[in-house]
């Protein structure tokens, strides 16, 4: 890694000295000034890592060539050179922003080489944090979402858009659809907000998983001994976010007295921390995610109207999978050759026409996640290179489903022709929810079956929600190959797929029941990891969350 040094003298003799003792080390690059304003105006051609500058020279003078350099790059290292005598000056300097001095005559060249090499650490460190920005923001800018359907340029123009100014936005969409991707695209493709040299930090607050008596310490901070068990100051989340973007997840479960604060914050942009006394500002983007109807919410009042409006400034609905055309085949494809590059054993692998063609026949009510874990699980599964359809497990007697799924919870696992009965007894739809729209997991907590119309997505005619075949043929299709094969088996234990089977043929079980009993379960099999879990189940990360917190299932 070369060094590249700025020497900045008047004094053509010492700046030669320095220059010689610097240049000895091969892998620094020296460039000599004898003013400030030749340097300053050598920053257009190459750019130092570290400078080396004078503080008495005739024109500029080093003081302001310093603050001149700090305008350029904030962070540069800056070592004043002083002459005997004007050390005060040195550590004024060092008060207006420069790094360390050295003086002239005293052990000069030895403290140099103590500088150079604590700043060549700092710089490098420097560099490698630079890098892996720049990597970051790759990896979550536009080019890693996948997809070029009609339904997807919508979204992409819209978040371009986005980008023209610095509106709140709500991405909605079901689970899976990768909200939470587009709202890194948003941030990571964002110009620094005004007044910020550099963008801030992306800092995601969901609120499905956060204790609703915590939420206001977790958003605005609190005060040490705000209350029992505030043992040390919190900085909350809008503090963190500041200059970045704060993302809400799920920011339907914000319960209403939150919410009223909530809007507080967005309109003064100004928070209090919890049992402080003065105001903060803060400055961040602010984005919101959810898969819940929160107009609906907004008619039954579980959600406040003003913050919808201030929420929704910019809505970007995300379409399902199953909309987005072919754009399941890019993303299959996209996830095989990133899991084949993460582990090269499997080099070769490939989707089978078969197999290609029941990705594109399933109706994927677990989104992009679902299809993800689908294929990295097949790539494992697989014996030859060819990925044969079994091997997706998505079909057939094998198939892996959402545990709702499983367990019958009307109307995904009923296959509507008499000749093939419902997996289990679960007779019909509950009465309850006579008229729910014909989703894959309507569990009512806002997975993919609860999600409402967005604008410029259709809901999709009951047939398409389970496999565009069965649209065709205006039957549900992709699971009504179910037979009583394949309904699901009691378990000893008692499990997901127990819960349904052990029951009588007259008893219907509250799909309340059903919920709670497969969250333990999964909770328990996964050994509380919470990621697993969400993945046996078909279902967000959050979902989950909200689920146990629901059912005041314990985490520890
Ligand atoms: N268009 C896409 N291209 C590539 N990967 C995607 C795309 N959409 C989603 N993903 C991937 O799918 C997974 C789920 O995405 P993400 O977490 O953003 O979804 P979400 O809608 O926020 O889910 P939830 O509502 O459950 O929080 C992630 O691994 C994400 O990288």
């Amino acid at each position: 890694m070369t060094t590249r040094f700025f020497v900045v003298d008047d004094d053509r003799h010492y700046a030669r000295l320095l220059s010689y003792r610097i240049d000895k080390a091969k892998d620094h690059e020296v460039h000599v000034f004898h003013s400030g304003e030749d340097a300053l105006d050598a920053l257009d051609r190459v750019r130092p890592d570290l400078v080396l500058l004078d503080i008495m020279m005739p024109g500029l003078g080093g003081m302001e060539t310093l603050r001149r350099l700090q305008l350029f790059e904030p962070d540069l290292p800056v070592v004043m050179i002083s002459a005997q005598g004007t050390a005060d000056v040195a550590v004024e300097a060092m008060k207006g922003g420069a790094t360390d001095y050295i003086t002239k005559g005293q052990d000069d060249l030895v403290k140099l080489d103590t500088v150079v090499k604590r700043l060549k650490d700092r710089v490098r460190l420097a560099r490698e944090v630079e890098q892996l920005r720049a990597e970051v923001a790759k990896k979550y800018g536009m080019e890693e979402i996948v997809g070029d359907s009609p339904a997807m340029e919508r979204v992409y123009q819209l978040v371009q858009k986005t980008l023209r100014g610095n509106l709140t936005v709500a991405v909605q969409g079901e689970s899976g659809t990768g909200k939470e991707l587009v709202a890194r695209a948003i941030h990571f493709n964002a110009d620094p907000l005004p007044g910020k040299p550099e963008r801030g930090p992306f800092v995601v607050v969901n609120s499905a998983a956060i204790p609703a008596e915590l939420m206001e310490s977790e958003f605005f901070g609190h005060e040490k001994g705000s209350f029992t068990g505030a043992h040390a100051r919190h900085i909350g989340k809008f503090e963190q976010a500041d200059g970045g973007t704060l993302f809400l997840d799920e920011v339907g479960e914000l319960d209403l007295g939150l919410q009223a604060k909530l809007l507080r914050a967005l309109q003064n942009r100004e928070i209090t921390r919890v049992g402080g006394a003065g105001t903060i500002t803060f400055e961040c983007r602010v984005i919101s995610a959810t898969n819940k109807d929160v107009l609906e919410m907004v008619r039954k009042g579980t959600f406040r109207e003003d913050l919808y409006y201030r929420l929704f400034q910019f809505p970007i609905a995300l379409p399902p999978l199953r909309a987005r055309g072919n754009d399941v085949l890019l993303l299959a494809q996209g996830f095989l050759e990133d899991y084949v590059e993460a582990y090269p054993r499997f080099k070769g692998k490939r989707l089978s026409g078969a197999a290609v063609r029941a990705i594109l026949d399933y109706g994927w009510p677990g989104n992009v996640r679902e299809l993800k874990s689908t294929v990295e699980r097949a790539v494992l599964i697989a014996d030859g290179d060819e990925i044969e359809e079994e091997d997706l497990l998505i079909n057939g007697p094998n198939a892996i489903r959402p545990w709702a799924e499983r367990a019958g919870a009307a109307p995904v696992a009923a296959p509507p022709a008499p000749a093939a009965p419902p997996a289990v007894p679960s007779p019909a739809p509950a009465p309850a929810e006579p008229a729910a729209p014909p989703a894959p997991s309507g569990d009512g907590q806002g997975g993919p079956g609860d999600f409402p119309p967005l604008a410029g997505f259709a809901t999709p005619p009951p047939a398409e929600v389970y496999g565009r075949g069965g649209a065709e043929q205006g039957v549900p299709q992709a699971h009504s190959s179910a037979t009583p094969q394949d309904a699901p088996q009691a378990q000893p234990g008692g499990g997901v797929d127990g819960i349904a089977a052990l029951a009588p043929d007259d008893l219907i079980v509250p799909l309340d029941d059903l919920k709670r009993q497969a969250v333990e379960r999964a909770f328990a099999i996964c050994e509380g990891n919470v990621e697993r879990a969400a993945g046996e189940l078909g279902i967000g990360r959050a979902t989950l969350y909200r689920l146990l917190k629901k059912y005041d299932i314990s985490t520890e």
